[in-house]
């Protein structure tokens, strides 16, 4: 196949997603977007690597596809936004079977059509292993933007969801084939699988005053807790980390910590934020209300600079780090 013939397969792939404003997408130079009026533009970029963030051995493409774009709409989630367009870059060894590259694009196109996500375009090149780079640009009203670094001491530190059932599928899927078919633990090949970025949450959270700050747990909540604290200013008292009931499950099984699953393993993809006390309690019945998700509470900003459990023992983080 030619280069130019796997871009119209490509392109046939994402047909579909809604794109009114979307003037010229896939075959020209760039492609030309029309913005919204009034509002701000967010912009993230997130690669997914062969070896480092996937096996091609442990998911379907499809799933491939659909966590490197997921990984990034969760970024445009935790800044209150709402994802308008993407440009995914390729690379791939020569030898690639295309049809498998082009399943990987039936997973982005399905979940860039429920996020309401346009690709716009990408890039394509030979490369010693496989890797997406995707790009997202989102929307916001400028009010509503979110940032890392708003969290106030005394701010409620909560979750949109537990933590450590991706790092328990990422063991299932890697190490344990003898329980990975076991049907109670399919929730958790799902979450390393086709993790779902908290994308309503975010646009709901982001858009109350209440909410200080926020940030997605991509890489464990000790080193995410700690980049929000970081910017912000301040340290956190943890005194309770939410952890999935089956993750939990599965570590009685295998004799692991699903504590430490959920410190450090990351790729949870569930939001944290820091939330005026004194509105908690009734933001979190309406956040329930409005997506039928429960807000976890973790525990509270501090005016310290250290992350803490409540006992005084510091949380160091010791999550997913690509230097370490
Ligand atoms: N190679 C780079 N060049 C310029 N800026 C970068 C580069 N890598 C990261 N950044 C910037 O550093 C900041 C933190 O990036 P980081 O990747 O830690 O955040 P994230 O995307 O939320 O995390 P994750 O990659 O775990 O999803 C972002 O503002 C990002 O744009
Ligand atoms: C095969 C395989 N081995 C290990 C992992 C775990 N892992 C890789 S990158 C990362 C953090 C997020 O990445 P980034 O910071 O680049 O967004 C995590 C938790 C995996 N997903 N697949
Ligand atoms: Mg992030």
């Amino acid at each position: 196949m030619t280069e130019d013939a796997l871009v119209a397969q490509i392109r046939e792939r994402l047909r579909g997603v809604d794109a009114a404003r979307l003037s010229v997408g896939i075959g020209d130079d760039a492609a030309v977007w029309q913005p919204k009026a009034n509002n701000r533009s967010v912009i993230t970029t997130d690669a997914m690597v062969e070896g480092v963030h996937f096996r091609r051995d442990a998911m379907p493409p499809e799933a491939i596809g659909h966590r490197v774009l997921a990984a990034n709409l969760s970024d445009i989630a935790a800044m209150g936004a709402r994802p308008v367009l993407a440009t995914i870059a390729l690379g791939f060894p020569p030898e690639t079977d295309t049809d498998w590259l082009l399943r990987c694009y039936d997973g982005v196109a399905a979940l860039a059509a429920r996020a309401h996500c346009t690709i716009a375009g990408g890039d394509l090149t030979r490369a010693p292993a496989i890797l997406f780079s995707v790009t997202v640009i989102g929307e916001v009203r400028a009010s509503n933007v979110t940032l890392r670094s708003g969290a106030r001491p005394g701010d409620v530190v909560a979750l949109t969801g537990p933590l450590g059932a991706s790092r328990a599928g990422l063991l299932l899927a890697l190490d344990r084939p003898d329980l990975a078919f076991d049907p109670a633990f399919a929730p958790l090949l799902a979450a390393y699988r086709t993790p779902e970025p908290r994308l309503r949450e975010g646009r709901w959270l982001g858009a109350s005053r209440h909410v200080h700050a926020m940030i997605d747990t991509s890489d464990g909540l000790s080193t995410d807790l700690g980049r929000l604290c970081a910017a912000s200013g301040t340290g956190a008292e943890v005194d309770a980390i939410p952890v999935h009931a089956v993750a939990r499950a599965l570590a009685e099984r295998t004799g692991d910590d699903p504590e430490r699953w959920a410190l450090d393993g990351g790729e949870d993809f569930e939001l944290l934020a820091a939330i005026d006390r004194h509105a908690f309690g009734h933001l979190a019945n309406r956040f329930h209300a409005h997506t039928g998700r429960t807000l976890l509470r973790v525990g509270r900003i501090t005016g310290g600079a250290e992350v803490r459990f409540a006992d005084g023992i510091a949380i160091a983080p010791s999550g997913w780090d690509h230097l370490r």
